[in-house]
């Protein structure tokens, strides 16, 4: 299983939480993210192979990953609240999720339950 993580800065500590707290389900995942969530991740433990940071590319190189097929899910910890210089390719991945129907969750909740529905499917 292949999950991609991806969080804007001021949701990073949301994110590493939330990898801290589901750790026992992510070990057997093979999880990529972008350069600086990337980089947090690890503080989980967690082995993440790093792209590009968000804003130089990395959002794109996630939605070419999902455009391929080659992503289980996206876990995205949106921060709606801040602004990103890179929001037409945050736009496009969701687009591009949308387009190939990849499962992406945009809040901690909603990758939480995400997490939960697959893990349960895989176990079956
Ligand atoms: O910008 C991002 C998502 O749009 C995330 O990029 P970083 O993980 O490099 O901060």
């Amino acid at each position: 299983m292949k999950i991609a993580v991806i969080a804007h800065d001021g949701k990073k500590p949301e994110m590493v939480a939330f990898l801290m707290r589901n750790k026992s389900k992510l070990n057997a995942v093979d999880l990529v993210a972008t350069g600086t969530t990337g980089k947090y991740a690890e503080n989980s433990g967690l082995v993440v192979t790093k792209l590009l940071s968000g804003p130089v590319g990395g959002d794109a190189q996630i939605a070419a990953m999902a455009a391929e097929k080659k992503l289980d899910m996206v876990l995205f910890f949106r921060d709606p609240l801040g602004k990103h210089p890179h929001e037409p390719d945050v736009q496009m991945l969701m687009r591009i999720c949308d387009v190939h129907n990849i499962p992406i969750a945009t809040n901690p909740a909603t990758a939480q339950l995400l997490l939960d529905a697959i893990w349960k499917k895989h176990q079956e």
